[in-house]
């Protein structure tokens, strides 16, 4: 197995090296290249993400990426020419995002929530096309506009494959999340679709909600959610506030998935490079190395994948209550685990 390795800026570094002490300990036969890209090759060469790298991440069966973003670039370089890029360049039209309570782990809602949720996000449509612009920058009349592009091949593709998730699920439900009372050109698009493959899983049951109710429901009803099937922007913002729901973001795992596995997927944690506590040893990297059970189960190693995740679930259950974790020392703990 060929896995190109992006680290990246901030705690990137620091939670993949855990990932891959995890990785190396249930696969010992993974080969990996590491990719200098990030904040530190841009300030050097002014490169994000030169053809001849993107050439030779092609030719990996993977990849396992940290985190980009760096105070000291601009907002939105570093974001929409190297992870964005590698996002549309790689067609990840599939961004899995399973949000999961672990028992033993302390969630910040009332009660005994069960949390158990995936969600299927587009990945290379919505507004993060870059279909805009700015008119009369610097003006009192500027104009800037963000356009929304939604395919119904690309929204299609997405809805397929959140429904075939949802069947294989214990709970067959899915629930498409828009805003189809207000975003009623995409909205339409988005419900027709999901009432169109319906037809083909009927033993999916089908709901729908409006994105603002959805986060109501996420923090006072979570167990209403199996499947969640929404767009780019929509699928962003929920799942910070599902991670948050499921005992941290330090703890939520991400695949971008080419599900035609024409280009290698990628695995990362949905949480960024945190430069507020980058270098303290602090970062969590369970999230990265949930992603890399992700990458197991995608590369079908789900044996390898289940171990993975057996070990986190022993952590998180024998975590000394308010303990400040410290990220080498979970990395050891789970890798021991996982290949115990
Ligand atoms: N996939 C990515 O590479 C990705 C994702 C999100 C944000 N970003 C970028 O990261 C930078 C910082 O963004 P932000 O602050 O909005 O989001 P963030 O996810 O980096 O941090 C949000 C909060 O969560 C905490 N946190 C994040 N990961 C953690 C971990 N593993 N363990 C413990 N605490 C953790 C941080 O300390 C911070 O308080 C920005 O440049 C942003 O664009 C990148
Ligand atoms: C950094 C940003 C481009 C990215 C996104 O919006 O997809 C991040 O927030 C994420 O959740 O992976
Ligand atoms: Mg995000």
């Amino acid at each position: 197995m060929k896995l190109a390795v992006i680290p990246g800026d901030g705690i990137g570094p620091e939670v993949v090296a855990e990932g891959l002490k995890v990785l190396s300990g249930v696969l010992p036969s993974v080969q990996t290249t590491e990719y200098d890209l990030g904040a530190a090759r841009w300030h050097r060469t002014g490169e994000l993400l030169p053809d001849s790298v993107l050439r030779e991440l092609r030719e990996h069966d993977a990849i396992l990426l940290g985190a980009v973003g760096d105070p000291t670039v601009p907002s939105g370089i570093l974001e929409r020419g190297l992870l964005l890029r590698l996002r549309f360049e790689l067609d990840h039209h599939v961004n899995l995002r399973p949000a999961r309570l672990y028992p033993g782990v302390a969630g910040p809602l009332a009660g005994d929530q069960a949390v158990d949720m995936l969600v299927v996000r587009e990945g290379t449509e919505g507004p993060y096309v870059g279909n805009g612009g700015i008119l009369r920058k610097d003006t009192p009349q500027e104009i800037a506009t963000e356009v929304s592009l939604n395919t119904y091949f690309g929204v299609e593709r997405v809805v397929r494959d959140a429904f075939e998730r949802a069947h294989r699920r214990p709970r067959r439900h899915l629930t498409l999340v828009h805003k189809t009372n207000v975003l009623t050109h995409a909205g339409q698009l988005w419900s027709r679709v999901v009432e169109e493959v319906s037809m083909e899983f009927p033993d999916v049951s089908v709901a729908y909600c409006h994105v603002d109710a959805a986060m109501i429901y996420l923090v006072t009803d979570p167990g209403r959610f199996d499947v969640v099937v929404t767009d780019n922007l929509f699928g962003d913002i929920v799942t910070d506030l599902a991670a948050a729901v499921s005992g941290g973001i330090g703890l939520a795992a991400s695949g971008n998935l080419d599900v035609s596995r024409t280009n290698p997927s990628m695995f990362e944690p949905v949480h960024g490079s945190a430069p507020d506590i980058a270098g303290t040893g602090t970062a969590d990297p369970t999230a990265t190395v949930l992603s890399v059970a992700l990458l197991l189960d995608h590369l079908g190693l789900p044996d390898a994948a289940r171990r993975v995740e057996a070990a986190v679930a022993f952590d998180l259950a024998t975590r000394q209550p308010g303990a400040v974790g410290r990220t080498q020392a979970i990395g050891d703990r789970l890798a021991a685990l996982a290949s115990s």
